[in-house]
């Protein structure tokens, strides 16, 4: 990983980098690994694994805003399982190809004005890539280039480190009591084992969007840099992360983590039918047609 970092800094202090268009400490790791073993190439999330340092680059790349749709989900529950058999495979680093959003979390539309089934089809997908991205044995890294609420937030605070840009515009949090909606027990608890049992009490009820800032401030996110240094910086992280043996880090990671997967799998029939009934409830449906009226006036 060092060497990378090492390549990223001789071109970009070779001023190469700068001829190229749109370069940037980002593009430059970005470059590196696409230099790399290209992965997995399907419509919503690009996957490069670096042979040598078994580091994989997942970039979300859905327009406009990467939310999480079906199809996003179970894209992204595919491509975490099939790093996770991959034992050349060590660490995973996942991030934005977007301008200005990580990604704005589930797509309102799976739950808009859809039946049933699709809602039940639509809520395993989210559990599955939550079961797979939380419960990964790989280290994990977001590299938060843009906005992150909800459903993107939860999928950062899935990962073993958060680096955000520093860029005061962006937010993070669950922010779904703003919609009308509450965010599911494991959303909480997952926020709850990142951030404290306060901070969260807080955070859910407010649906608080945290500037990147204040994210840092209360252990939300764990470093900010420059928006350029976003994935050199993970990458730097990473190598401190794989400095430790895989098996000691893996245990300690499943022990932290198996309390929170085993009380969602003891309950995930109850939450889907939960989550469907929720959904369904004309109070909830003209909320998220409300809150899809505001994001389509805001634009205009
Ligand atoms: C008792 C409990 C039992 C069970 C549990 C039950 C229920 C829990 C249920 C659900 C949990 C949900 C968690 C979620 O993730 S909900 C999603 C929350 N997301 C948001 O609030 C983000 C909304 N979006 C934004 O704030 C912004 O778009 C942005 C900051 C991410 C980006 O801003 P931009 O200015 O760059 O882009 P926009 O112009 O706003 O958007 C472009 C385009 O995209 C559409 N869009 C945005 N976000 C979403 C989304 N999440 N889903 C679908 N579509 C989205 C937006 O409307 C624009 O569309 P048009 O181009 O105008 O058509």
């Amino acid at each position: 990983m060092s060497s990378i970092l090492r390549r990223c800094t001789k071109l970009t202090h070779s001023g190469i980098l700068s001829m190229l268009p749109g370069s940037n400490g980002r593009s430059c790791a970005l470059q590196y690994f696409a230099s790399e073993k290209r992965y997995s190439t399907s419509s919503k999330i690009k996957v490069d694994l670096d042979s040598n340092t078994g580091v994989a680059i997942m970039q979300f790349q859905s327009p406009p805003v990467n939310s999480l749709s079906l199809d996003f989900l179970t894209e992204f529950a595919i491509n975490i399982e099939k790093l996770e058999l991959d034992r050349s495979c060590r660490g995973v680093i996942i991030t934005s190809a977007l301008p200005k959003v990580f990604s704005a979390g589930l797509d309102i539309l799976e739950m808009y004005q859809k039946s049933p089934e699709h809602y039940v089809e639509f809520w395993k997908a989210v559990q599955e890539a939550w079961f797979k991205l939380y419960g990964s044995s790989k280290v994990t890294i977001a590299a938060i280039n843009g906005n992150s609420p909800a459903g993107g937030c939860l999928l950062a605070m899935c990962c073993d480190y958060r680096i955000m840009a520093e860029n005061p515009r962006y937010s993070i949090g669950l922010n779904e009591t703003q919609l009308g909606i509450v965010a599911p027990f494991w959303f909480k608890d997952t926020m709850q084992n990142v951030v404290g049992h306060r901070e969260t009490e807080k955070g859910l009820q407010l649906g608080k969007l945290y500037t990147a800032p204040e994210a840092l401030k209360v252990g939300l996110v764990d470093e900010l840099v420059p928006e350029e240094k976003v994935v050199s910086s993970a990458a730097e992280a990473m190598s401190k992360w794989l400095a430790i043996p895989d098996h000691a880090r893996q245990l300690s990671k499943s022990m932290m983590r198996k309390p929170t997967i085993d009380r969602l799998l003891a309950a995930r029939e109850a939450d889907i039918t939960n989550f469907v009934s929720f959904t369904s409830k004309d109070s909830i449906q003209k909320s998220l047609g409300m809150y899809m009226e505001m994001l389509k006036k805001r634009r205009s």
